[in-house]
């Protein structure tokens, strides 16, 4: 299969490097690490290990691929369309976190597939990447039920070795993954401390609350998540990732501009939309945006 990597820095030089022994892979991605990934090749190190010889350009635009991963932040979604939509792509597979495929699908006449990643990959040093964590990529029909596409694409990553799944359920998982990040990201990133620090903390309630306002919303959007599954879910990855700084908090911490508004501010801006109110998620999105403003992000 033919990939083209939108937007590789952490994540996607991770994937499109493990997709690039069986695949044709192209990275598109900011220099040095795109000269450097062209003329020496890139290492894959940490729980995964391997050299390997991907292309790599910044040239954005004018791509021939069968498929698009999209990696760059939430917030250059709509750039990396605009420019997607001067490639010829055969389908389109956001691995970001909060909800970006209805942004991609809104400008872009290629199929938009959703998935959701929960491998973890650091760019340690321009054509050097590390794996931090071997997670699975979940990916499937943006409104869910079966897709021969997605099919496709599933078993292009499996034939790499990488740990994909094909989900009929998307709706409900992209919500549920929202709702996770809705909790632990904002109240970890704002309060500066480790996920494991909302087990049973009065932080903890405040996580419960914006992923119950995130379940509410799903619901409203004709998704069925409960508010248990919700909670259980946030509960389940606060303990297996106790020792992880979120990366809203690695943002935050790295004075880089955060994921808020594809994560509580989309939660806040679709409730609206069913005149429904999330004041959790509000003041969480609030508070995260004045300190990006007052640090001058945005
Ligand atoms: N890292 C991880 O372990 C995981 C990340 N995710 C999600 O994946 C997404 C990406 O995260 P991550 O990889 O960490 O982020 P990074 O910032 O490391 O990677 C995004 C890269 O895209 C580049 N980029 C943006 N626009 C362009 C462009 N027009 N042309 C070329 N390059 C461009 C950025 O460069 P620049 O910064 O210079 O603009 C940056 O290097 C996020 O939504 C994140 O939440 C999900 C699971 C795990
Ligand atoms: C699952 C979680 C909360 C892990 O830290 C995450 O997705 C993130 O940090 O963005």
């Amino acid at each position: 299969m033919r990939i083209l990597v939108f937007g590789a820095g952490s994540l996607g030089t991770l994937v499109g490097g493990l997709l690039a022994p069986v695949h044709d892979v192209t990275l598109v991605a900011r220099d040095p690490h795109a000269a450097r990934v062209s003329s020496a090749g890139l290492d894959i190190v940490g729980a995964e290990s391997a050299h390997v010889s991907p292309a790599a350009t910044t040239t954005e635009t004018g791509h021939d691929a069968d498929l698009a991963l999209v990696t760059v932040k939430s917030f250059d979604t709509a750039a990396a369309a605009d420019a997607l939509a001067d490639c010829d792509v055969g389908a389109v597979l956001s691995l970001q976190n909060g909800l970006t495929e209805e942004t991609l699908a809104s400008r872009l006449d290629a199929p938009v597939l959703a998935g959701t990643a929960t491998y973890g990959a650091r760019l340690v040093e321009p054509g050097r990447i590390e794996c931090t964590g071997v997670g699975r990529i979940v990916l499937g029909a943006l409104d869910g039920g079966p897709d021969p596409l997605a099919e496709r694409v599933g078993k292009a990553f499996r034939d790499a070795g990488l740990n994909a799944l094909v989900a009929t359920d998307m709706p409900r998982r992209r919500w549920e993954k929202l709702a996770v990040n809705a909790g632990i990201n904002a109240v970890t990133a704002l309060s500066r401390v480790e996920n494991g620090a909302l087990a049973g903390d009065d932080a903890s309630e405040l996580a419960h609350r914006a992923a119950r306002e995130t379940a509410r919303v799903a619901r409203l959007e004709r998704v069925s998540l409960p508010n248990r599954v919700a909670r259980e879910a946030l509960d389940r990855v606060v303990e297996k990732t106790a020792a992880n700084r979120s990366s809203m908090l690695q943002d935050v911490a790295a004075e880089k501009r955060t994921e808020v508004d594809a994560i509580n501010g989309a939660v806040v801006d679709i409730a609206a939309e069913h005149g429904f109110e999330v004041p959790t998620n509000r003041t969480l999105a609030a508070l995260l945006r004045a300190w990006e403003r007052g640090a001058g992000l945005r």
